[in-house]
């Protein structure tokens, strides 16, 4: 995941320059480790920045709309325009590509570079010459891959008539010379070359006439075809989800995941799509209407706005399968959005991971007994991977025991042919420091490092001694737990760029065996406070509501084939347009969660669902759209 990817169909970023920007970045780092000075300071318009310093503040809160970018300034600095100067001279330094390359180069075996062990015993343990230069060339191949563009990726969407799907793949294989990936067994995945990218193949690019580009651009209006990445589908391809599941989406913007999920509904499905970002929620439900799926598959989708921790339980029982695609890094998508190389820092992964677990523990909460699942980022850091499902069942266990949560393996015939890298259950916490003259000298320092003006600073000893040692941000579970063997991360599944010449990706599938959920007081106390203080993230449209009974009553009259009230919602403020939902949103949603109560009102906030029905003419009357 790109911690904002596009949405599908996006052609306007400027992916080539980028691109360009990105080798010069990886070329700089090279040349860096052997200069010693500063880097040029920003002109003099400019104002400049203050000087550049690991601060030693409390932590930034990773809660709320901005929780990407908090995370990545957490420890720049204090007020936050020392923060925004500190973060550009960091990106202008180019550091980032710096702590990049360390960090994942001096990782525990198996997180980038096979350990030894992994060739079967081909190389000896003492030539320690043959090991390095093994280790160098993975990690180089790792390297290469990320300075290459991303080709496209699409999928024939599964609403997409059967006839026309045909037609499609006669055509993409006869005149395009194009087949199916070959790990898909729906042989509806497809990947261009690298020379077709999102750059290449936009107007203006040099392969905007390419007979594959006008086919995908076609095909993308008709709402036949939908661009994804390859790693991204992969969470719901390990779904493997029916199309009467009830599924919730808790991080959905921009949605082409939920896309996903929708396309596979029938009338009994039901697909929650959630993001804190009212404003990305809105981009998703654009999407949405571009995608031009069956009007009877929109009337499945709801689409919420709440923090994804906090999202509150639904009516009766749980949902059959949740996916938690987190905000994260987004290292990843460096081959897509190579602006994140040169302002990375292990902080941001740092900052990342506890709202990572308390999304992820929410996630399993609202999971069904017997239900699964799917955490997800697009970072290859194992602070916002494994270490995140390994506190997640920790927290899950503290409530209802051992057991109550399993990693799941995945099944052979799940994208049979990818190269799948297994999760690890050993890897190393870091931090950065800027090195002072005294620094340089330490002992510590790898000789690759030494003359760096900043290195990655190891926390090997643990996290009593990170906090010690002044970490910002350093939390227990950060670290792998001496236990950590039993939480079988390995049947985790890690996907690096250069195996599959993909993004990267990790995918988690989580099954719960017993049940535990939000505590109902703590909602009850969270829904109450809630409206006493107001909400400081109060979305800018009302909520849908359903429909009140007065104009019900009053549309029957003139519409007597009118689905059940049930079945349709208002906005508070908008009484012009009139919504259909599927018959299951009222058993999930209506109705007050405490028992009791008269109250007659969702607590959930539903700001788009289903398709519009009904719209208000000048004249006052509603018409069917
Ligand atoms: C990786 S993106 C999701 C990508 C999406 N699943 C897709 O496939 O298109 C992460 C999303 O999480 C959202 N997010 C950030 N903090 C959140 C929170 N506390 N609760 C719910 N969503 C959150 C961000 O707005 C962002 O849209």
């Amino acid at each position: 995941m790109n911690p904002t990817p596009p949405p599908a169909g996006d052609f306007t970023d400027d992916f080539l320059s980028a691109m360009v920007a990105m080798g010069q970045n990886l070329e700089t780092t090279t040349k860096k480790k052997n200069s010693k000075k500063r880097p040029t300071p920003p002109p003099s318009s400019a104002p400049p920045p203050p000087p550049f310093k690991k601060t030693k503040t409390k932590t930034l809160s990773t809660k709320g709309p901005n929780s990407l970018r908090n995370a990545h300034s957490a420890g720049m600095g204090k007020t936050v325009s020392e923060r925004k100067a500190n973060e550009l001279w960091f990106r202008k330094a180019n550091y980032g590509s710096i702590l990049f390359e360390s960090y994942y180069k001096n990782q525990s075996p198996n997180v980038i570079v096979n350990s030894v062990e992994e060739e079967g015993g081909k190389m000896s343990k003492n030539n320690k010459k043959a090991i390095k230069k093994f280790k160098l060339k993975q990690f180089q191949s790792f390297m290469d891959s990320l300075s290459r563009p991303l080709p496209i990726a699409f999928r024939i969407r599964q609403t997409t008539p059967a006839p026309i799907s045909s037609f499609l793949k006669s055509e993409l294989s006869a005149s395009l010379n194009l087949t199916p990936v070959p790990y898909d067994h729906t042989q509806t995945i497809y990947q261009t070359s690298e020379n077709f990218n999102k750059a290449s193949i936009r107007r203006g690019g040099p392969e905007y006439d390419h007979p594959v580009a006008e086919f995908i651009r076609d095909n993308l209006t008709k709402g036949y075809i939908a661009r994804q990445e390859i790693v991204s589908m992969i969470p719901y391809l390990t779904m493997s989800p029916s199309s009467t599941e009830t599924i919730l989406d808790l991080c959905a913007s921009p949605g082409s995941k939920t896309q996903q999920l929708l396309e596979n509904t029938t009338t009994t499905g039901i697909i929650v799509a959630n993001d804190v970002h009212p404003g990305r929620l809105s981009s998703l439900n654009d999407a949405l209407k571009r995608a031009n799926l069956p009007k009877e598959v929109m009337e499945n989708l709801i689409i919420t706005n709440h923090d994804g921790s906090k999202f509150p339980p639904i009516k009766i029982s749980n949902f059959d399968k949740v996916l938690v695609d987190v905000p994260c890094s987004g290292d990843g998508t460096i081959r897509k959005d190579s602006s994140i190389l040169p302002r990375w820092s292990p902080t941001t992964s740092n900052a990342l991971h506890p709202l990572q677990c308390s999304i992820g523990l929410r996630g399993l909460e609202l999971t069904e007994v017997g239900g699964i699942m799917c955490y997800s980022t697009c970072t290859f850091n194992p602070v916002e991977d494994e270490a995140v499902v390994a506190e997640i069942i920790r927290r899950a266990e503290v409530k209802a025991g051992k057991g109550c949560v399993t990693v799941e393996e995945w099944g052979g015939d799940i994208l049979p042919g990818m190269v799948k890298r297994s999760g690890v259950c050993d890897w190393r916490v870091a931090d950065f420091v800027e090195t002072g003259e005294e620094e340089e000298e330490e002992e510590d320092v790898p000789e690759e490092s030494k003359g760096e003006e900043v290195r990655i600073r190891w926390h090997d000893e643990g996290y009593e001694k990170a906090k010690l040692d002044g970490m910002e941000g350093a939390v227990e579970s950060l670290w792998p737990r001496e236990d950590i063997k039993r939480y079988n991360l390995d049947r985790c599944c890690r996907f690096l760029p250069h195996d599959n010449n993909t993004g990267g990706f990790f995918v988690a599938l989580l099954k719960k065996h017993k049940p535990f959920g939000p505590n109902k007081t703590q909602v009850t106390v969270e829904k109450k406070k809630k409206k006493k203080n107001g909400d400081s993230e109060t979305p800018v449209l009302q909520p849908l509501r359903p429909i009140d009974p007065k104009t019900y009553t009053s549309l029957l009259k003139h519409h007597e084939s009118l689905p059940p009230s049930t079945r349709l919602y208002q906005r508070g403020d908008d009484r012009d347009s009139i919504y259909l939902v599927s018959e299951r949103t009222n058993e999930l949603f209506v109705g007050d969660n405490d028992a009791g109560s008269e109250e007659k009102e969702t607590e959930h906030n539903i700001l788009y669902a289903g398709r519009k029905l009904l719209r208000k003419e000048e004249g006052g009357e509603y018409v069917m759209l």
